[in-house]
């Protein structure tokens, strides 16, 4: 310390004011008194004490002056610690109100933050104060209000109000320590929010009624929404139309696991379970085929999933298309599938239906390019068929143009004769056995008057001019009378290869018809040719053709036949002891045997041969096509059906007739030597005995033929 002073410092002092004193005193007596000078020794002490006294009171004085300098000191020291304790003790007192002011603040900032909103209820006010953030979207507000009585849950969402108010009202009587519970209020927008409101009691009353309590509000609807949804899709898959099944993709694919919905979803029984069963219980063959080689690819190149259309097998038998969307899961070293799937029944039909109106776009216009092309070739036939000589020649036509216009069709043309019935002009393709003539009443199409379609199936009638054997298998067919000017010129008939549908058969029979309309002036306009033909080249009594035809026709059947390598056959039959019958019965009973003796060969014989009254009462069969053999038996029938005939003239019954016949073959032979030698045949018939059918022999036939040929030449 500075102002402590020794007691070394108190000695030098001393000694400095006793020299002092005894200079003075040496002065004062003067050193000529040296008598006095012992004096001084005395003084020495003296000064010494003088010394030390005066030293000593400029101590006591400098320890006076320093005391009171410390009194004064620590007066300042200790007001200085009482105003800095006054003072700390107010910075306490001001931080400590600080810290609670920042406290409070950061509460309070919290609380806005965290969207709590806080509540206080006053059951004597009957009020409740919120204080704090109102929940809201997005622009929240501060909030401080008060509702006083209902006037808060009257915000609520009506369907939480009734359960809020009865739990706030068990909670403020006490019947629960706390208050918790979800509702909806609206936010600034008026949009409903989840909130959770939870509370506790700050004063009770000794019955226990709350007479104040607090609490608070959180949003909690993002939670709330995610849950709903949550709950929502967990209900979906129980209840919804998605279904759920798990299995596992080994070589049982068994099925672990299945959501509720999927016995009704399916079609099942309520006790019935998928869980246990393989997929191929399922699915079709077919389809797993396909989709299981799928979802193992997808597993293979590492995807998450997989999507397919897959069938299901339903409870009552149907299959039923589902969309699958699969989730791989890998559960204790095996894969499984999580198979969500959902029916696309609707969404397939309106697919089918699409589809089916697409190819019935696409047929439409395929009819429309058909139809024009049908247009062309009707049009085409229309203009060939008018040019056509003779029925073969419209033949050829007709069976050009039906091969374009029905090319899956067999058909067969028939066109009348002057005794109304019907032969058959020619035929294409396959069609079934068909009479070759017959009687307008055989078919239900020329009886009508209208065209006649046959499925097949029982519903319609079939015509009696098919010969179908017992079993054969009948495909539908149209048959399409044609007239024209008054009268039945003919018919088409058409025959399916193959089934088809009644909307086929329509759409067939409607082409059908427009080209039996093209068809039938040409066959009108021929059979009137024919007619006017006809009184030039048939003999009047017998109605066959005259000895010139045959000598126009048999080269060119001759040459016909031959060109596609088929003989042709011709018989002459001559009526036995005619001239006798003559003699007998009279000249006109012999031309009623001439006459029906004609008309039964023309009866009885086909479309294609053709009979002749050669001269007198010899006849001549032309059978193209015919081999000898066949034409021997054919003509035994004639043979014998002549003699079974029983006629009578003038009421009176005329005896049996018999006919002789010779028949001879050639193939590309002239047609002189094939007259010739069917006569000698003839000759040879009448030789043995009448009423018989004689031919020529094939060999001799051939020596004779290159003989006469010779000759000729
Ligand atoms: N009624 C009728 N008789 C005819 C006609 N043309 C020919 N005749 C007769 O037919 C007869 C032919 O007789 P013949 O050639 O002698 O032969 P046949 O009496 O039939 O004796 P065979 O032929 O040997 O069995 C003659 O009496 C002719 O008058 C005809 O158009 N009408």
């Amino acid at each position: 310390m500075k102002s402590q002073t020794s007691s070394w410092d108190y000695a030098r002092w001393s000694v400095g004011i006793g020299l002092l004193i005894m200079g003075v005193g040496l002065l004062l007596i003067g050193w000529s008194d040296l008598n006095n000078v012992m004096a001084l020794w005395w003084m020495l002490p003296l000064m010494s004490v003088c010394a030390f006294a005066a030293a000593s009171c400029r101590d006591w004085a400098r320890h006076a002056a320093a005391l009171s300098r410390c009194n004064a000191e620590a007066d300042a020291r200790h007001d200085m610690r009482r105003a800095l304790a006054e003072q700390a003790a107010r910075s306490q007192v001001e931080q400590q109100q600080a810290g609670k002011f920042a406290a409070l603040e950061q509460l309070e900032h919290a609380i806005r933050v965290s969207q709590i909103v806080i509540w206080q209820v006053d059951t004597i006010r009957q009020e409740i104060l919120f204080d704090g953030v109102h929940v809201g979207a997005s622009d929240y507000l501060p909030e401080k209000r008060t509702y006083q009585g209902n006037g808060w849950f009257e915000r609520l969402h009506p369907e939480d109000r009734p359960g809020v108010i009865e739990r706030f009202a068990d909670f403020l009587k006490g019947r629960t320590a706390t208050f918790e519970h979800e509702y909806r209020i609206p936010d600034e927008r008026g949009h409903w929010r989840w909130i959770i409101s939870r509370g506790f009691v700050v004063e009770r009353t000794a019955n226990g009624h709350v007479t104040l309590a607090a609490g608070s509000h959180i949003d909690i609807h993002l939670r709330k929404q995610a849950q709903l949804t949550l709950h929502q899709e967990r209900s979906l898959f129980d209840v919804g139309p998605v279904a759920v099944i798990r299995y596992v993709l080994d070589d049982t694919r068994r099925i672990d696991f299945a959501s509720k919905n999927v016995a009704k979803l399916w079609r099942y029984p309520r006790n019935w379970t998928v869980v246990g069963k393989s997929t191929s219980d399922m699915v079709p063959e077919e389809d797993l085929a396909v989709t299981r080689p799928a979802i193992m690819k997808a597993l293979s190149e590492g995807r998450n999933g997989v999507e397919r259309q897959v069938r299901l097998r339903m409870g009552d038998g149907s299959l039923q298309w589902f969309l699958m969307r699969g989730v791989f899961e890998h559960e204790e070293g095996k894969v499984f599938l999580r198979a969500y799937l959902i029916s696309i029944a609707d969404h397939k039909a309106v697919e089918v239906q699409a589809h089916q109106h697409r190819a019935r776009l696409e047929q439409l216009i395929a009819q429309l390019n058909d139809a024009q092309a049908d247009g062309v070739t009707l049009q085409d036939s229309s203009d060939l068929l008018n040019t056509a000589a003779n029925y073969e020649e419209a033949f050829k036509v007709v069976r050009q143009a039906a091969s374009r216009l029905f090319p899956l069709w067999h058909g067969s043309l028939s066109a009348t004769r002057d005794d109304g019935s019907l032969w058959q002009v020619g035929q294409w393709g396959e069609p079934p056995p068909l009479a070759e003539t017959f009687r307008l009443d055989q078919c239900w199409g020329l009886r009508r008057g209208r065209a006649h379609s046959y499925m097949g199936n029982g519903m319609h009638l079939c015509c009696e001019h098919l010969h179908a054997p017992l079993g054969f298998k009948l495909l539908p067919y149209l048959c399409l009378p044609m007239a024209a000017n008054g009268e039945t010129v003919g018919a088409l008939h058409l025959f399916a290869a193959e089934e088809l549908s009644t909307q086929e058969l329509a759409e067939v029979e409607s082409r059908a018809e427009r080209f039996a309309e093209t068809l039938k002036m040409a066959l009108s306009n021929l059979r009137l040719r024919n007619s006017l033909s006809d009184r030039a080249t048939r003999d009047g009594l017998t109605g066959l053709y005259n000895r010139r035809l045959l000598d126009q026709r048999l080269p060119i059947e001759i040459t016909r036949c031959a060109q596609q390598q088929m003989p042709v056959s011709l018989a002459m039959i001559d009526i036995d002891h005619f001239k006798r019958f003559n003699d007998t019965w009279g000249h006109e009973a012999g031309d009623l045997v001439l006459q029906t003796v004609g008309h039964l060969l023309m009866d009885k014989t086909r479309v294609y041969d053709l009979a002749f009254r050669y001269g007198g009462e010899e006849l001549v069969l032309v059978m193209p096509g015919c081999r000898l053999d066949d034409a021997l038996i054919k003509l035994d029938q004639i043979r014998h059906d002549i003699e079974a005939l029983s006629l009578s003239f003038r009421a009176e019954a005329l005896p049996t007739v018999t006919v002789s016949m010779g028949v001879a073959e050639t193939t590309g032979g002239s047609p002189e030597t094939l007259l010739r030698r069917a006569d000698e045949a003839l000759y040879q018939a009448k030789r043995l005995g009448r009423n018989r059918v004689h031919a020529a022999e094939a060999r001799q036939n051939k020596a004779s033929e290159a003989h006469m040929e010779g000759s000729q030449a």
